[in-house]
């Protein structure tokens, strides 16, 4: 059976006392836009110019055959195939289900996934992108077929879509992140002798409160490779999970901290990361322990590599090369 015999179409004159087969939206710039009427209203007398003023001069009596889906039900059938970790569904609104994040955390979206879920046509699943750091509430995805009715098999295979895909990765969740103790290592001869006050420190602990971890100690050091390299240690030693170092990641002979973090014995993932603000990021592993070089930028703009890094970190992300080398497209801030 076709898909249109199975909508009739009715003058809403002639409509009264049937049933809407699909919620029906009214929208008022900069005042409303939501739904006027729901599915399964039967409708009255009085809706007529309500429905005449929103554009509906027909509505469509729906009969549904075996093998369809009415858009409601594609829609939650598709949210329910995606669900992950920490995630809640809303009920179908006017043919969309959203699936909104449970926690404050970081959103990991499968993107080659959602990619052949749209290619497959007459649907419309729309995603934040991954990495996203989301609160509880905010919509994550929402889930919609284009057509009022829909071939089941279409829904079927975005189900099977999603179980090859999950049986090798996740789809769609929300990582929560952990608290981590902190060190941060000051450096700069400007602030260790008392030339300047320190305006580094406090931006970067309240940067690091925001996902729920703390900066446990603070220290200084002026431009000397050797403390800077001593002091790093020393918070490994002291049981720092992740250690943050300021000041000094440029090009000048007194910008020490690259080259005493190699000297550590660091991993060194990159040094240099390709975004602008926040290029002269370094990123580097201490025994598996995350020891991130900070520019000066960090503490000026509000949104640096840094920013895009941290959350990572705090929600467990093991930071490697490909993720440092993909920032750069889009990766213009302005700096
Ligand atoms: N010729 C080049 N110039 C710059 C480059 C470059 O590659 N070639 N890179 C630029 C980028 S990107 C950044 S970011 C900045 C800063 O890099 P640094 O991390 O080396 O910053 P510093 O030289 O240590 O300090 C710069 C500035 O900030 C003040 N400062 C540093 N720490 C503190 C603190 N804790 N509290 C208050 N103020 C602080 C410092 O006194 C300097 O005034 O370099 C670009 N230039
Ligand atoms: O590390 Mo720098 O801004 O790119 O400002």
């Amino acid at each position: 059976m076709k898909r249109e015999s199975m909508l009739r179409e009715v003058k809403v004159e002639d409509a009264i006392g049937m049933v809407l087969a699909h919620d029906l939206t009214q929208i008022i710039p900069g005042q409303f836009k939501g739904r006027l009427f729901r599915k399964g209203h039967v409708i009255t007398e009085q809706d007529l110019p309500n429905l005449l003023n929103i554009g509906k001069e027909h509505i469509y009596i729906l009969d549904l055959q075996q093998g369809y889906l009415h858009e409601d039900d594609a829609a939650q059938r598709m949210a329910e195939a995606i669900q992950g970790a920490n995630i809640e569904l809303s009920q179908p609104h006017e043919g969309k289900v959203t699936l909104k994040s449970s926690i404050h955390g970081l959103a990991k979206i499968n993107k080659s996934f959602i990619d052949e879920v749209n290619a497959l046509g007459e649907i419309a699943m729309a995603t934040v992108k991954t990495n996203t750091v989301v609160q509880p509430g905010q919509a994550l995805v929402g889930t919609r077929v284009i057509p009022l009715i829909v071939e089941e098999s279409k829904i079927s295979e975005v189900e099977r879509l999603a179980g090859n895909h999950r049986s090798s990765s996740s789809l769609i969740q929300v990582k929560p992140f952990q608290p981590l103790k902190v060190g941060l290592l000051t450096t700069g001869s400007e602030v260790f002798k008392g030339r300047i006050e320190d305006r580094f420190g406090p931006i970067v602990k309240e940067k690091v409160a925001a996902f729920g971890s703390e900066v446990i100690k603070q220290r200084f050091a002026t431009d000397d490779l050797g403390q800077i390299a001593g002091e790093i240690l020393r918070f490994k030693e002291e049981g720092c999970q992740l250690i943050l170092v300021t000041g000094g990641m440029s090009v000048d002979p007194d910008d020490r901290t690259p080259g005493a973090i190699k000297q550590t014995g660091a991993e060194i993932v990159s040094y240099g990361t390709p975004m602008l603000p926040g290029s002269m990021l370094m990123m580097a592993y201490l025994d598996g322990v995350p020891v991130m070089g900070l520019p000066g930028c960090v503490m000026h703009d509000p949104y640096t590599s840094f920013d895009v890094l941290l959350p990572r970190i705090c929600a467990g992300e093991i930071i490697e090369r490909p993720e440092i080398t993909e920032l750069g497209y889009g990766g213009m801030h302005g700096c």
